[in-house]
């Protein structure tokens, strides 16, 4: 059972879990069970983690406003706890500690980068964290978004209103979405669910993350500031275990889970997070003017067919630099994660997502 309290808010702290609403029955919230039908169950802890400082701040505002509406839809099923983020990287530990709680579902209430957050929650020490009381219990991933991109939720055809995002939770269907995980020299895995991305869209990233204040205009200038001193790069991968193969003036190499990123840019139009695969995009030997005249295609998802774009289904897939130079930069779920070379795998349906 989570218990919902009040505790300050420091950085990297014990995860907090503030109740956000007065269960309606009072008398039955002390044992958390409710009786429908004749039939006791007990009341689900739904865990909700709030990036307040997403979208440049509009998370934390529309969250507020949100809160009627869900106390309304959930409130007489559910004990509804709510866990604002104190800064980066809080959102793991929170997670963590719901599921080993038992909490029914943790639900990311922000953008991707938040979403990727949690998702990393779900793992610990390279393995699924578990339920402290050993019950048959599956922690599910919810998502309200609410971010600057919010690409993840484009896969699903979710539309950016809270609302929905509410009905979807109240209504509960489940399914299993699959996870990657990342492996480098002496890391620890680290795990995305929507995109991974190396050199120059990882650069990008890179920079747009420090422009989210112009909203969805901070790709663009991300993506401007990262052609400045742009090379493109031979790259040798290994797919699936298989053999190394060379690919010449890598400009950018993208592995998707789901099909979107940078802001609604459908990178690979045919990945899906039940796929139990990625989709692989390669694109070589672009140039600035290439971008302006094929970006069109890069958004609506028909670049497949231009030169120079590969793709192909992965499980696995190793990436290295020929000439190494330690600078060829990688991200996961529009977040950097550092610099070649890494290894990306597949995890079926790793996570139960309401979808
Ligand atoms: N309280 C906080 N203060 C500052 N930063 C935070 C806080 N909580 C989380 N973060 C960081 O904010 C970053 C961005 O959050 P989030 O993804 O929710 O919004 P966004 O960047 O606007 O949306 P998107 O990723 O969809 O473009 C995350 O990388 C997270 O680590």
């Amino acid at each position: 059972m989570i218990l919902c309290r009040a505790v300050a808010v420091v950085p990297m702290a014990k995860p907090s879990f503030i109740r956000a609403e007065q269960p309606y029955a009072p008398d039955l919230a002390a044992d958390r069970t409710v009786v429908r039908g004749g039939a006791t169950s007990r009341r689900r802890d739904i865990v909700f983690v709030v990036n307040p400082r997403g979208a440049n701040g509009r998370t934390g505002k529309e969250w507020k406003k949100l809160l009627p509406y869900l106390r309304s839809r959930l409130g007489s099923d559910c004990n509804i706890c709510e866990s604002l983020t104190s800064g980066p990287c809080h959102a793991i530990d929170i997670t963590r500690e719901a599921i080993r709680e038992g909490a029914d579902a943790v639900i990311a209430v922000g953008g991707d980068g938040t979403l990727h957050e949690i998702v990393n929650g779900f793992f610990w020490g390279g393995k699924p964290v578990s339920n402290n009381d050993q019950a048959v219990h599956t922690t599910a991933l919810g998502l309200i978004p609410l971010g600057t991109g919010s690409d993840f939720a484009r896969t699903f055809g979710w539309k950016n209103d809270p609302r929905d995002a509410i009905d979807r939770i109240a209504k509960g269907m489940r399914s299993y979405v699959d996870v990657g995980v990342i492996s480098g020299k002496r890391e620890e895995p680290h795990y995305f669910i929507n995109v991974a991305d190396i050199h120059l869209s990882a650069k990008a990233g890179y920079y747009a993350s420090r422009y989210k204040k112009f909203g969805n205009l901070c790709y663009v200038i991300g993506a401007l500031q990262a052609f400045f001193g742009h090379h493109n790069q031979d790259l040798r991968i290994k797919v699936d275990d298989g053999d190394w193969e060379v690919y010449s003036q890598v400009t950018a190499l993208c592995i998707g889970n789901a099909k979107y990123f940078g802001g609604g840019m459908k990178i690979s139009p045919n990945a899906h997070p039940s796929s139990q695969n990625f989709e692989v995009v390669i694109l070589q030997d672009f140039k600035w003017y290439d971008f302006l005249f094929k970006m069109h295609k890069l958004y609506n998802g028909t670049h497949l067919s231009v030169r120079n774009v590969s793709s192909r289904s992965a499980c696995s897939i190793e990436v290295e630099e020929i000439v190494s130079s330690g600078n060829i930069f990688v991200q996961s779920d529009g977040e950097y994660l550092g610099f070649l070379p890494k290894k990306f795998s597949v995890l079926p349906g790793a996570i139960e997502m309401i979808c």
